[in-house]
């Protein structure tokens, strides 16, 4: 499949567009006029530097209202028409995007329309040209892919053919499906873009909030199985007007774009190949799209281990110890600790953590194969970390997602070992010597890690969610939005569908980045966390209390509430309150948990769940964020 995307999408000159784009290893560009008439290039210079980059100029767009016009005006039209070809020429661009009138049409007549788009076609002969007719979806009088469909094929010219945009077919609710019946010679060029569902008018939706494919919630994967199937085999090219796009890093937002693209491209082509399997199923069309797929690799089954960045081990260890947690040892070779309880695995990194508050900066997944894993990690655009080891360690590979947490690929069992109990660990563990450390508990009552919420910088939660969902395989959930007083915070989980990996993406407020300072140049931390399972929360936490933890404090209030909300019996009541718990019930479970106080970046949660819960006790969330606001304002000093 030939890619290509348009210059609008991302921030910065023209001349850093089109290096972001090959760079990304896009084929091809659009080029938006905009960007050409502010460039101190000539039209001549950006065809050269497109040419060196090795992008072909696929689309000069977008020329507008040119259709549905008074006799007059259309001679106007074909005198700016004719300029433009020109300008192509010069640029080396053979196709101009045309999209329906929305201002000055005034006639709303099919054949006038063809006939215009016919005179358009012979002039762009002349210049070698061919033009791509869009509907969009707020145009005047065409609107619909159906409808510019049957203008192009009433004009029945050589250079008049169709531009599908997913973005204004979808967006109107409009079935794509009907693209298959459209003759492939005639669709000229496709622009791809997804957005999330919103309840606004089309243009300001599209004109602001589209976002890349996967990243919304339209199904641009069977939009591009219908053009598989309708035998288009032109470039597939992203269109996509955002305004966090367009003032984000722009080699950044070219990689999530291509990232995007080769996601979609894996998806269609697996939705083909299965459709193909049907006993009645229908051949594609020869040509068609040829479509790749990445190497194909399961979702992880679990987490082997979180990663915490400090200068200062005490605190954290402290409150693992406090958890039951026991230290298993310090690397023979690193400053970097382990504390271990069950299969919940806890590194305390203590390597170039000078100055950095205690912060989440690893994840390690277990998954069938690391190198694989690892391989179309870097087949999509992802980062690699570079990593040193001896020859006696195990190689651990890491690749760094958009929020900057680096993502271990482990073994899932194969180089597993013993250890002196006889229960089976990781073979990296044997670098920390064995368990050296002991319990101040008789039983270890955490099981694992439940899952593990991660903040994410606002400008990259968009391309955070697509990295996990293609890197990772996780499944997004829909999402919720968290009251808190910092602001209104974004969350999206992104799991395995049985659970073994649950990842909470928050979204950071504006403002709360660590490298943003308050109003009285405080920096504020926004806190990310691990919550550890148990199937006896009561007895984690009154050990923990015996052990003297700090809780985060449950406001009065919030028990108060509970007792109206929940049948609970007076006795349930005092404990939770006694213990600082928190309580959800749904239709399938409940769920019981507590939160420890916040040090530098970092806190830990205990979580039971009870029946099938399956949730994160979300109403809980602004218990949570307050309590933390209060005592620290999200600062981590204690
Ligand atoms: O919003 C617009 O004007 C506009 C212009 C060109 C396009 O291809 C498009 O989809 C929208
Ligand atoms: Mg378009």
């Amino acid at each position: 499949m030939r890619t290509s995307i348009a210059t609008v999408c991302i921030s910065g000159t023209l001349e850093e567009k089109m290096h972001a784009c090959a760079e990304a290893g896009f084929d091809g560009i659009e080029i938006f006029e905009q960007d050409l008439l502010v460039s101190p290039m000539s039209p001549e210079e950006v065809r050269a530097l497109a040419a060196r980059l090795g992008l072909s100029i696929d689309l000069f767009q977008p020329f507008r209202d040119f259709d549905g016009v008074t006799v007059e005006l259309f001679a106007e039209n074909l005198r700016r028409a004719e300029a433009k070809f020109q300008l192509m020429n010069r640029l080396g661009v053979d196709m101009i995007l045309v999209c329906s009138n929305v201002a000055t049409a005034t006639i709303d007549d099919d054949d006038v329309l063809a006939a215009q788009l016919r005179q358009l076609g012979d002039l762009a002969a002349r210049y070698g040209v061919k033009v791509a007719y869009e509907a969009l979806a707020w145009g005047k009088f065409v609107n619909t892919y159906r409808h510019a469909q049957r203008i192009v094929d009433l004009a029945n010219h050589p250079n008049i053919g169709t531009c599908l945009d997913s973005f204004h077919i979808l967006s109107r609710g409009d079935d794509p499906s009907g693209i298959e019946d459209i003759a492939a010679e005639k669709i000229f060029f496709v622009q791809l873009a997804d957005a999330p569902v919103l309840s606004m008018d089309i243009l300001s939706w599209s004109r602001h909030y589209r976002v890349f494919p996967g990243q919304g919630g339209f199904d641009i994967a069977a939009f591009l199985v219908h053009l598989t199937r309708a035998g288009y085999t032109g470039p597939i090219s992203l269109e996509i007007f955002n305004d966090v796009f367009r003032q984000s890093n722009v080699r950044r937002t070219a990689v999530d774009a291509m990232r995007s693209l080769q996601w979609l491209e894996n998806r269609a082509s697996h939705r083909i190949e299965k459709s193909l399997e049907a006993p009645d199923a229908e051949p594609l069309p020869e040509p068609h799209l040829e479509l790749e797929q990445l190497p194909i690799v399961e979702p992880p089954h679990g987490i082997d281990f979180v990663e915490i960045k400090t200068e200062d081990s005490e605190a954290i260890s402290e409150l693992l110890s406090q958890l039951g947690f026991v230290f298993q040892g310090q690397h023979r070779r690193k400053s970097v600790q382990l504390w271990t309880q069950s299969e919940a695995r806890v590194v305390i990194n203590g390597q170039r953590a000078r100055g950095t508050a205690p912060n989440i900066s690893a994840l390690a997944f277990r998954v069938d194969n690391p190198d694989m894993g690892y391989s179309r990690a870097l087949e999509l655009h992802a980062a690699a970390v570079p990593r040193h080891h001896t020859p006696d360690e195990a190689e651990l590979r890491a690749v760094r997602a958009p929020d900057g947490t680096e993502v271990f690929f482990a073994h899932s069992d194969s180089a597993q070992s013993d250890d002196n109990e006889g229960a089976s660990v990781p073979a990296w563990t044997q670098e920390f010597g064995t368990a050296s450390g002991a319990s101040s508990y008789s039983t270890a009552l955490i099981a694992g890690v439940d899952h593990v919420n991660l903040a994410q910088p606002w400008q990259a939660f968009d391309e955070a969610v697509l990295f996990y969902e293609s890197v990772l395989r996780l499944d997004t959930v829909p999402g919720t939005e968290v009251p808190s007083p910092a602001g209104l915070i974004r969350s999206q989980v992104v799991r395995t569908h049985d659970g073994a990996v649950r990842l909470a993406l928050n979204l950071v407020p504006h403002g709360l980045d660590a490298e943003e300072a308050d109003l009285d140049g405080t920096p504020r931390n926004y806190p990310e966390h691990v919550a550890f399972s148990t199937a006896n929360i009561i007895e984690v936490a009154r050990r923990a209390t015996a052990a003297g933890m700090d809780f985060l404090k449950v406001p009065e209030n919030y028990y108060e509430d509970l007792a109206a909300r929940f049948r609970l019996t007076s006795e349930e009541l005092a404990e939770l309150k006694d213990l600082n718990l928190l309580y959800d019930e749904d239709a399938d479970g409940a769920f019981v948990h507590f939160y420890t106080e916040t040090i530098g970046k970092v806190f830990f949660e205990v979580v039971e769940r009870r029946g099938k819960y399956d949730g994160y006790g979300a109403p809980n969330a602004p218990v949570r964020l307050a309590a933390q606001f209060e005592r620290s304002r999200f600062r981590g000093q204690r």
